[in-house]
This record gives C-alpha cells, structure tokens and sequence, in this order.
C-alpha cells in the first residue's frame, strides 16, 4: 500500500489535511482530532514511568522515522474522527490524574490546543509526547521531547519493509531536512517544564546529541541540566530491547545522563492499547 500523505503534507495547516486522510472513520467535527487509539495504561516512559494515565494517540506525523512504534499514526495512518467532547468523556471515564497527549505527532493538530485546555480547565496533569518540531502555546505539564537523531532517518536500509520505495525516499529526504529545528527546541524548553528523551541504539548516537545540547544550551534561554536528558533504548518489542538497554544503561551512567525503560514493553511487548 502506497505511504499516506494525506495526514502532513507541507504548510501551515498540516491537521487540516488529515480531513481526508486514509483509512478515516466518521465525520469530522469542527473541534475534533484523528484519534488513532484512546487508553488506559501506565506511563511506561521518561520521569514518569509507572504513573497511571490515559493516552491520547492522535494520527499523523510530520516525520518518518524508520523504527516507529506507531506506524498506523505515521507510515500508514489510521484514525477515527472524534469531537472535544467526545474525546473528554472518553477520558473521564477512566480513573486517572494524569492524561499523555501523544501520536503520531499531536502538535501537527490545532486543536490539540483545544483539548489540552479543556483538560487544564478539569485539573488534570497532561504530559505531551513530542517530536520537538513544532510549538504550539497551550497548558502543557511536561513537555516530553523526542528530537529525531540521524539514525532514525528512513535511509533505503533502513525504510520499514511494508512502505512504498519512492515514498520511502522522499520521506528520507524531508525527514532528514526536517527533524531538528533548534529554534522550536529553545522555545519549548524555554516555555514548559521538559524532558530532553533520545532514543538510542548504541555509542554512535552519542556525538550527535552530545553536539545538539551543546548548541540548544548555547541558543536556549533556561539551563538544561544533565538530569532533564534521558536516554530511551531504542526499540517496539522485548526482542529488540533485549539487545540495545543494557548498551544505554551504561552510555548514560558513562555520560551522566538519566535512563528510561521502556516500562509499557517490558510489561505488554507490543500490543496496541499499552
Ligand atoms: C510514537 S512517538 C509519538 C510522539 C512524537 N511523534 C515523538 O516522536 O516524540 C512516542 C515516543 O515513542 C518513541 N519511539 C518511537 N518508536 C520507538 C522505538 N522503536 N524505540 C524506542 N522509542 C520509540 C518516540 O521517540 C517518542 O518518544
Ligand atoms: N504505556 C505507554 N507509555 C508511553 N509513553 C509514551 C508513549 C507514546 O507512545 O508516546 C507510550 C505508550 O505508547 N505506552
Ligand atoms: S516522530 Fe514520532 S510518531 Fe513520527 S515517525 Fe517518529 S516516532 Fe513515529
Ligand atoms: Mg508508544
């Protein structure tokens, strides 16, 4: 099946064009949001691993990373449309202080602002899941950022087996040109409490972030302490984060920076919903 897209083409108005993205479900309401899954779990990443809390998957990214654990929101997005309202009763119905906004890439989406007030307004705490892109001015509780490292380029090697060639190649290139932008960065940490989460496969990731903090402490307005950087293994099932967490586990105590399991795989490998 051809890559889709339809969720992200360039421009301003990138959440606009999931309208008629493939694989929709239901009308779209004027407030509403590609919603790709909408569950309860435990945070399974970052300073809050363990916490309980519903997730909020929306579809569409900006990006094309070759190993993403959701390639039904980037690759191949998938999506039901559901209004504010429908999306908040959702959420009420579990038992949960905490609410992770995540995607695909929810800050591609305007109303993701909506939704994020609506939730500030109910006294949750949100935490959002970020390729640190793009920056939207919303009530934001922890900035979760996961800027997009040279190995995550969908390079000919690397493109996930199921995606169209010369689609693959043009994500490649866009990927490439668009996965850092230190401005964005800046702003983000400067405006919301943060985490810094690279994911990591082995040593040859450490120059590259090592030279990006460098830069985003050079042109950031705040400190960014050792202890807002986490290292993520990199990997979607317990095979594979069998072979790369122990390899980060040491990079991190080797360079002082803190580690995050990756709770929800260790618990539930790869099933949707987790
Ligand atoms: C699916 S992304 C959605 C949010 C946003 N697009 C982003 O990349 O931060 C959620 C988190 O999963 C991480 N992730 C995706 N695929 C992964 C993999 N194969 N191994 C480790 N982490 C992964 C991302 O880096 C991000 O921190
Ligand atoms: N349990 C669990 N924790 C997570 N933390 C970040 C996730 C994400 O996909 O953004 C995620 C996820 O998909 N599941
Ligand atoms: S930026 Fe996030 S959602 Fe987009 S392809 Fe990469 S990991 Fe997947
Ligand atoms: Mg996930």
């Amino acid at each position: 099946m051809p890559v889709s897209d339809s969720v992200d083409r360039d421009g301003e108005d990138e959440g606009a064009d999931a309208r008629d993205g493939a694989g929709t479900r239901g009308e779209r309401p004027d407030d509403g949001l590609p919603i790709n899954e909408l569950f309860y779990s435990l945070q399974g990443e970052g300073t809050l691993a363990g916490v309980p809390s519903v997730f909020v998957r929306t579809s569409g990214c900006n990006l094309r990373c070759w190993f993403c654990d959701s390639y039904h929101t980037s690759w191949e997005p998938t999506h039901a449309w559901l209004g504010l309202e429908e999306i908040l009763a959702e959420i009420e119905s579990h038992d949960a202080d905490h609410v992770v906004l995540t995607g695909g890439e929810p800050l591609i989406h305007e109303e993701s602002v909506a939704l994020l007030e609506a939730l500030d307004d109910r006294g949750y705490h949100t935490t959002v899941e970020t390729n640190g892109t793009i920056h939207r001015d919303a009530p934001i509780d922890l900035a979760s950022i996961s800027p997009k490292l040279e190995s995550s380029t969908p390079t000919p090697e690397r493109a996930p087996a199921d995606a169209d060639e010369a689609d693959a190649e043009r994500w490649a290139e866009r990927h490439e040109r668009d996965r850092i932008d230190l401005e964005t960065l800046a702003g983000l940490v400067e405006d919301y409490e943060f985490q810094l989460k690279f994911v990591v496969t082995d040593g040859d990731d450490m120059p590259e972030i090592l030279d990006l903090l460098a830069e985003l402490r050079d042109v950031a307005d705040v400190p960014i302490r050792d202890d807002d950087v986490l290292l993520m293994p990199e990997g979607a099932t317990r095979e594979r984060l069998a072979e790369t967490r122990t390899r980060v586990a040491d990079l991190a105590m080797e360079h002082g920076f803190r580690y995050t399991p990756r709770l929800h795989v260790d618990l539930w490998n790869d099933a949707p919903e987790t």
